[in-house]
């Protein structure tokens, strides 16, 4: 079967430095995949990459399509979509406004549409995400009389409005307790159900050991262990690359 998302040998390279080293990965259509590995381990770096952020070797393929290369909102276009690290909301427009750009930015005209007809992107997309993620009570609120929680399934549910095949996360879990995480993984869980692709990077490993399918450990740019989270809460390796930096696998 052809794979979601799909990277061959992928390689960045920031000043002689490699950030990423050979990383072939694949994700299978409704699978909800893991990326973990200690700081500066190159998981960003893997999303700016896939996503066309930023150069590299190698190829991506989407659906079994060579993206490599595509610019960003091409590859958008076609289906692959992000979040950002400590990503901000628009806090002057309300909830379903802040989807909205998300959607419209994934269509092509999408802004000129809106400004031609008044009329902005399809609000099935946008009423879906709001159900997905369980915002649909929140839709005509501002995001900063929100809690954390909230917000990070409004950055997320803004991403999945854009109506991707593949989403990738990056960390979306930060600066959340464990129930919003819990909540956050009960939430993801029905992207995937959705038939949405995930690719999910975050430090909680409770969350990332929770909730995935199969998970993917970088270390300094390598691919050091990949399988299911039971193969990986074991795995030697991965225990040592995490000793080696914090003195902790979890
Ligand atoms: N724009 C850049 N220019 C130069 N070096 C960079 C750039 N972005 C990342 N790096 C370097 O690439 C390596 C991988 O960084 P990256 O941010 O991808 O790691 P990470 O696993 O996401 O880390 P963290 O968990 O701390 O967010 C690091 O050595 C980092 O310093």
């Amino acid at each position: 079967m052809t794979a979601a998302l799909e990277t061959v040998r992928l390689g960045v390279t920031y000043g002689g430095n490699k950030a990423l080293d050979d990383v072939s990965l694949s994700i299978s259509e409704g699978e909800l995949v893991g990326l973990i590995g200690p700081n500066g381990a190159g998981k960003t770096t893997f999303i700016d990459a896939i996503t066309g952020f930023t150069r590299c070797s190698g190829n991506v393929m989407l659906e079994g399509t060579d993206i490599s290369g595509d610019k960003p909102h091409v590859r958008a276009r076609k289906g692959l979509n992000r979040t950002w690290q400590g990503a901000e909301l628009y806090d002057e427009l309300t909830v379903r406004e802040n989807l909205e750009v998300g959607a419209a930015n994934s269509q092509a005209g999408g802004g000129l549409r809106k400004l031609l007809t008044g009329r902005g992107p399809a609000p099935e997309a946008v009423d879906r995400a709001l159900d997905l993620l369980k915002l649909r009570h929140l839709a005509d609120d501002l995001p900063e009389a929100l809690p954390q929680g909230r917000r990070k399934m409004v950055d997320v549910a803004r991403a999945f409005a854009a109506g991707g095949r593949v989403l990738c996360l990056d960390e979306p879990a930060a600066g959340l307790d464990s129930d919003e995480s819990l909540e956050l993984g009960r939430r993801l869980r029905s992207l995937v159900d959705a038939g949405t692709s995930l690719l999910l990077v975050d430090h909680d490993m409770g969350l990332v050991l929770s909730v995935c399918d199969r998970i993917y450990v970088l270390d300094l740019g390598r691919v050091i262990a990949v399988g299911t989270p039971e193969e990986i809460r074991s795995s030697d390796a991965v225990v040592k690359a995490y000793l080696g930096e914090e003195g902790t696998a979890a």
